[in-house]
């Protein structure tokens, strides 16, 4: 059982500064000892080093859209190279941008994969449907072959095309979607379990209906991209895009629980830890040491022993 963990401090897909700090925060939380205690061995390949591209400009309202491309470019060959290498791999963001090479990268290994979308937002707006024009609120826009059609050719990204089906997504924790969102939601017939569907199921019910979706007909490998913005901002405060009536502490660490129990999971995104926006030290500490807490869960950690 090896463990490869890769910092992505990037944060060119939103407008505010300071995610590019969170794959310190998280390893300063005790990230490689956590999982050391778990029997692993860990691989802890560093940060990523990202380049800033001099001439970005504006594509229609979306900033800086090479950077983010060959950001994404870089992150996607690093994850096929660990995942190849048999490790299972954590992607310690930045923003959730990332997803784009995270998964790719994954896919070029496991082009079978699964894709559990854990997060208070969609993150499925096209440039023309974005309201904000920022990156990382279209991750799963470039990822989606169903949605080929309704994208433009956005520059810097001319190194991939989509290759997941939209039946191979589930979505956990939505509490903040945007019109635009929710008509592709709909009209891709995409599973979505919402805030407002974990207080009618129960998370339990939740996970049971996603891994029966992904996983009946064939088990494959995960990829779970996890928001820490699903939790709830008094769990997670500091962070970019923080929604009010989020997750528990005890839901998320059942998710990441059943997500182990599979003994499928490939790759674990964990985006958005914006350790500037904490108000105290403490807030900070808590958000970080969230982090790690659900990366030991779905890497084995249990509450019984
Ligand atoms: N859909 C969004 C986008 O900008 O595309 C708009 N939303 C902010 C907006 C604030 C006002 C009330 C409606 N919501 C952020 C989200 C992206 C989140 C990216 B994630 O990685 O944090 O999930
Ligand atoms: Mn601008
Ligand atoms: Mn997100
Ligand atoms: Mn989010």
């Amino acid at each position: 059982q090896s463990v490869a963990i890769l910092g992505a401090p990037f944060s060119k897909g939103q407008k505010r500064r300071g995610v590019e700090h969170g794959p310190k925060a998280i390893r300063d939380a005790g990230l490689v000892e956590r999982l050391s205690n778990l029997d692993y061995a860990v691989h802890d390949f560093g940060d990523l080093a990202f380049k800033h591209l001099e001439k970005d400009e504006h594509f229609m309202h979306v900033p800086f859209p090479r950077t983010v491309g060959r950001a994404n470019q870089l992150l996607s060959g690093a994850v096929s190279g660990a995942v190849g290498a048999g490790h299972t791999c954590i992607m310690l963001g930045g923003d959730h941008s990332l997803a784009i090479g995270s998964v790719e990268g994954h896919a070029q290994q496991c082009p079978d994969l699964c894709l559990i979308w854990v997060d208070a937002h969609a993150d499925i707006n096209t440039p023309l449907t974005s309201p904000s024009g920022n990156l990382h609120g279209q991750s799963v826009a470039f990822l989606l072959k169903d949605l080929q059609n309704k994208m433009p050719e956005v520059p810097g990204f001319s190194w991939m095309k989509p290759f997941l089906s939209a039946r191979d997504l589930v979505y956990i924790g939505l509490r903040d979607v945007d019109p635009g969102e929710h008509i592709i939601l709909k009209t891709l017939g995409i599973q979505y379990f919402s805030m407002r569907d974990i207080d009618r199921m129960g998370i339990q019910r939740v996970m049971e209906v996603t891994l029966d979706h992904l996983l009946a007909r064939k088990q494959r490998p995960i990829h779970l991209s996890f928001d820490i913005d699903a939790f709830d901002p008094s769990l997670a405060p500091a962070t970019g895009t923080p929604v009010n009536g989020g997750l528990t502490y005890r839901e998320g660490i059942y998710v990441t629980e059943e997500i182990h129990n599979t003994g499928l999971l490939s790759v674990m995104d964990v985006v958005e830890v914006n350790p500037t926006l904490g108000a105290t030290p403490e807030a900070v500490e808590a958000t970080t040491s969230l982090a790690v807490d659900v990366i030991s869960s779905a890497l084995g950690q249990t509450r019984e022993g």
